[in-house]
């Protein structure tokens, strides 16, 4: 029985000498004077020796290098003073002169409730060192700089090379955010980018500008990658930038090469192709109009020869800063080569403003060019195609203003011309009514034409519309249509505006006189009147000065006025009608109708405009439309007058839909006034 405990006890002290002996670690007994009381095999390969009984008794200053040994029976100092184990790392030569790292824990040993020395296991870790350091040298010694942020965005590690980006220790980026150190908009933005990396798990890349205080900047560029757990789920972010900063202004130079005139610094053809392919994907979207110019110098190359070839190019840039002055920040001059240059002017409302920039560009020619304190005089031709009348591809577009450049070469130079005839015939004659325009007031060329308007019920004509009409020195007499754009354009319709309210209240007094009925009298305003602030002064003194009543007078506005809505177009229109003054919508229907303004602005009647009218007895959709304003009319308690009524049938439909007014061809055209006034009877 005892014999078998015995054998029991010797077999688990042969198992565990067994498993000691195999361990990979070094393991060991010491007693509190750092004796060793025991060891494994591992122990005595390191040491040195044979076999783990030759260590017993001995301390590691028989071993090691006394130094070493020194800290070791420290460690068993701390360690027996310690609850808890005490770990460090230290290096060690081997007994066959090898350098190792060690790392070693050692605890208390305790028996029976007394400390009676320590035990400690000890292991090689040079192989991890060295991997841990060649990672460190590759991270200090790499040229990129590298982060590594927390869950909450702070940097739980920098590298010595981002340090010197921000030229601060590391230890004042670590434990922040990008938004806390150094702060400012791109730092937030670059925060954002880690946030998103975060949340998406989804490696990123960004440029980071980067201000320094000493006013440097520089451009980094950044991948963020994230760092997942066991569980695949993102614990932290690892940021790797490079500064491209060079690379950045390497690719503007050769951007600004390859796009741009060195001489007078305008963008190149190159470029301004682009700008029109640009422009015409723009334009598709918004269906807007645009030109493109192409200028010339005329005799130039006279120029150049008298004036030597650096004082030439001195003239270009005068030229070009002259061109520039012309066009608006989003339009393009360009210098296409020699003394030639090209104009794109985007967006426009309508084709023909194009000829304004070109008048200016002519303009821009009229003062000489200072160059070397001399004056030089030079003009300039100018051949302009057009989108998307012309055509819609860039080669054409260029191919066509290069054309009429030839053309207007060739009728003389110092001129412009379209490529296509029509827009040329349309600007000059434009330019023409602009220059007349200004003189037709002096020499009372204006006239007002009266359209009756007519009572429905009765046929009885109840009022009129004054309509403008310029009786050209040509015996010619122009309608409205081809001047009133031009004369809100250039601000003479403010002049000429007073002139038709005066006219009209005169005409308004006369037919009055001693009539038991009032015979109201229409007149059109045009936003820009309304944008001249004294517009309601200017109304009430010619009432005053003319005498006549605010009945008679109707003001006609368009829907487009009250879509500007701003306060002061509110507050004009709130005096001019209570001064008694009836406010009627022309042409309603045709704007972008937003009904509520009809009850915030004081609107007495609605006309309805003539196209709803012209097809109302054959087009079902048109009456059902006719019905509703005369209905939103009642309802609202105004007056509705039905516009281009020109056949008997419209006349009687309108009335039977509960209209109670008219105009049109029907009833009457638009009259001098003798034949109104012998009309009304
Ligand atoms: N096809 C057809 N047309 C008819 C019929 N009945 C009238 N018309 C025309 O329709 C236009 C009505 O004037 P509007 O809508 O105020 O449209 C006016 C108004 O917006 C503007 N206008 C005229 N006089 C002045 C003015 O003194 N000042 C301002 N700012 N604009 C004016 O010029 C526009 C055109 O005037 P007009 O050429 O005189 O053209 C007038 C008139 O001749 C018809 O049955 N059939």
């Amino acid at each position: 029985m005892l014999d078998s405990a015995q054998e029991k006890i010797t077999a688990r002290e042969k198992y565990l000498r067994t498993l000691l002996d195999n361990f990979p670690f070094m393991v060991w007994l010491k007693d509190t004077k750092s004796r060793l009381l025991a060891a494994n095999t591992e122990y005595a390969r390191v040491a040195g020796v044979s076999s783990p009984h030759e260590l017993e008794g001995k301390t590691d200053f028989d071993f090691f290098d006394p130094e070493l040994a020194k800290e070791y029976v420290e460690g068993d100092r701390q360690a027996m003073e310690s609850e808890l184990p005490v770990g460090t790392v230290n290096r060690l030569r081997t007994a066959d002169g090898k350098d190792i790292w060690i790392e070693s824990y050692k605890s208390r040993l305790v028996i029976d409730g007394n400390i009676e020395g320590t035990l400690g296991y000890a292991r090689d870790v040079t192989d991890a060192i060295r991997r841990e350091r060649e990672y460190h040298s590759l991270i200090e010694n790499s040229p990129n700089l590298i982060v590594r942020f927390d869950t909450a965005c702070r940097r739980t590690f920098v590298n010595q090379k981002t340090a010197n980006l921000y030229g601060v220790a590391e230890d004042v980026l670590l434990g922040k955010t990008p938004s806390e150190f150094p702060g400012g908009d791109s730092a937030y933005g670059y925060e954002q980018v880690v946030k998103e990396v975060f949340k998406s798990g989804r490696s990123a890349a960004m440029d980071l500008h980067w201000h320094a205080p000493d006013g440097n900047s520089r451009i980094i560029h950044i991948w963020l990658a994230a760092e997942l757990d066991a569980s695949g789920l993102p614990i932290a972010v690892i940021g790797m930038g490079q500064d491209v900063t060079e690379t950045y202004e390497y690719q503007e130079r050769i951007h600004h090469l390859a796009y741009f005139d060195t001489l007078t610094k305008l963008p190149n053809r190159a470029l301004l192709i682009d700008r029109v392919e640009q422009t015409i994907a723009e334009a598709e979207r918004h269906a807007y109009p645009f030109g493109l110019i192409m200028l010339d110098l005329d005799r130039f190359k006279e120029i150049n020869d008298t004036l030597g070839h650096t004082l030439g190019d001195v003239l270009l840039c005068e030229v070009a800063s002259r061109l520039e002055k012309c066009v608006r920040p989003y339009d393009t001059v360009a210098r296409l080569g020699g003394d030639e240059f090209g104009i794109l002017v985007s967006e426009m409302r309508v084709p023909e403003n194009i000829t304004r920039v070109a008048d200016k560009v002519l303009q821009a020619f009229d003062q000489p060019f200072v160059v070397d304190g001399h004056d030089v005089f030079v003009t300039a031709s100018l051949g302009i195609a057009a989108y998307p009348s012309d055509s819609q591809a860039v080669d054409d577009l260029l191919k066509y203003a290069d054309s009429a450049l030839f053309h207007a070469k060739h009728l003389g130079r110092n001129n412009f011309q379209f490529y296509s005839a029509d827009l040329t015939i349309k600007a000059a004659e434009r330019r023409e009514v602009e220059t007349n325009l200004r003189f037709a007031l002096k020499k009372e060329e204006f006239l007002l034409h009266y359209q009756p308007l007519v009572d429905l019920a009765t046929r009885e004509i109840i009022g009129a519309e004054a309509l403008l009409r310029w009786q050209h020195e040509s015996g010619k007499l122009i309608m409205p249509d081809k001047f009133i754009g031009i004369a809100e354009e250039t601000g003479l319709i403010i002049p000429i505006g007073e002139w038709v309210m005066r006219s009209a209240c005169q005409v308004a007094v006369a037919l009055n006189r001693g009539r038991p009925r009032p015979v109201t009298v229409a007149v059109n305003l045009s936003t820009r009147q309304f944008l001249h602030n004294d517009l309601v002064s200017s109304i009430q003194a010619i009432l005053a000065e003319t005498g006549c009543h605010t009945d008679w007078i109707k003001l006609e506005i368009t829907e487009s006025l009250l879509l500007e809505n701003t306060d002061n177009i509110q507050r004009m229109l709130q005096s001019l009608s209570a001064m008694g003054l009836c406010i009627s919508i022309d042409d309603f229907g045709t704007g972008y109708s937003a009904l509520s303004y009809l009850h915030r602005f004081p609107v007495r009647e609605l006309k309805i405009d003539r196209s709803f009218t012209s097809d109302i007895t054959d087009n079902a959709e048109r009456a059902l439309i006719v019905q509703a304003i005369v209905s939103l009319a009642r309802n609202l308690n105004k007056n509705v007058v039905a516009e281009g009524v020109e056949t008997l049938e419209q006349a009687d439909y309108l009335h039977k839909m509960g209209c109670p007014q008219a105009q049109g061809y029907l009833f009457s055209k638009p009259l001098p006034l003798e034949q109104f006034l012998a009309l009304l009877g």
